[in-house]
């Protein structure tokens, strides 16, 4: 699997009546890249995800997945991908392993080759112990690696992962990722996934940012940050008045009180700590360096934080939702 896209867009829109979800967007993705899609809810990354998966149907635009074109080669589009949604699909009746079994006979696998593959892949996502389990006795850990685990069964080429840790808890969302992450050490894989969690997009390779329907831009998250820029440099003092004005006379910088500590930003931080307590001439009581986020990078590219347009986006969702019922 060399020199091709897994992953090639061009032109791509989805209209859903009036509402643009996807508004001609340009993608490559490289093969045996970790590529993520960040973006509030309602930015269009399910919807972009479902037309790559061949769930969806585009407005306007081209896309090929694995190779081949996801409007006019649909079986084999679906033949190299495994696809994780949001919504839970695993049946909680079943057992983890006759849950694998129904999906893997649902792909026509050949049984001996079924069999390999539900060892290897329970194995994979650490669930080996508990085959013959019922689901409904899983925690909702257990449950979506499991669900992982159903879209590896049949060796994909490009494994897409739409929210994979929504709804979990902080501990659970860690240990998803570290079998995100053991899972390309063992296996040539393009990985897709989606998420709103600007800490979780730091786990890839390159990440879009999209935005009510538009990525508005791409690359490392390192990149990103560093196209971002200053440091954040906040201090405790014992005159917080006279530390503004020092920084203004001396260096130049404009401060603001940030959360009680006065806070400028300055390329280099950690080089401008030494001398800040140098000339500022005032006793620093504390003194806090924070190199840019994707929180940062986002609000820098939109103007807002993510925080922001999740709340704007959930209540416009919310006013379409009762136009709707009406
Ligand atoms: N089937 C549909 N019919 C009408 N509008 C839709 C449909 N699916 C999505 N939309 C709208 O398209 C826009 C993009 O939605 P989409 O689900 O792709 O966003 P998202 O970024 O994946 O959000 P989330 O993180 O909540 O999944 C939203 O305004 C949404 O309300």
């Amino acid at each position: 699997m060399t020199g091709r896209h897994a992953v090639h867009v061009r032109g791509l829109e989805k209209a859903y009546g009036d509402v643009r979800a996807v508004k001609g967007i340009d993608l490559d993705v490289a093969e045996g890249e970790m590529f993520g899609f960040l973006g509030p809810n309602g930015a269009g990354k399910t919807t972009a995800i479902k037309i790559l998966c061949t769930i969806a149907d585009a407005t306007a635009g081209s896309a090929t997945v694995a190779g081949h074109d996801v409007q006019t080669q649909r079986a084999d589009v679906r033949r190299r991908i495994g696809v994780v949604f949001q919504e839970p699909t695993v049946d909680t009746y079943l057992t983890a392993e006759q849950n694998l079994r129904f999906h893997g006979e649902l792909y026509g696998m050949p049984r001996r080759l079924l069999a390999e593959r539900i060892d290897e892949v329970l194995e994979m996502v650490g669930l080996a112990d508990r085959r013959h389990t019922e689901v409904l006795k899983f925690s909702g850990g257990m449950k979506r690696r499991l669900e992982i685990g159903r879209g590896l069964l049949h060796a994909p080429e490009v494994l897409f992962l739409d929210e994979p840790t929504i709804g979990l808890d902080p501990q659970t969302r860690a240990s998803i990722w570290t079998y995100i992450a053991e899972l390309r050490r063992r296996q040539d894989i393009t990985i897709f996934v989606t998420t709103h969690y600007m800490d979780e997009a730091e786990h890839c390779d390159r990440i879009a940012i999209m935005n009510d329907g538009e990525i508005v831009v791409a690359d490392t998250p390192e990149a990103l940050k560093n196209r971002v820029g200053a440091d954040r440099v906040s201090i405790r003092t014992s005159d917080d008045a006279v530390a503004i004005e020092r920084l203004r006379e001396r260096f130049g910088l404009d401060a603001a009180v940030h959360d009680g500590m006065v806070t400028v930003k300055v390329p280099g931080g950690a080089q401008f700590v030494p001398r800040l307590f140098a000339e500022l001439g005032l006793a620093i009581e504390t003194v806090t360096v924070t190199r840019p986020s994707l929180d940062d990078v986002f609000m820098a590219y939109t103007g807002r934080t993510i925080a922001d347009t999740e709340q704007a986006g959930g209540a416009s969702a919310m006013l379409r939702a009762m136009a709707a019922r009406r």
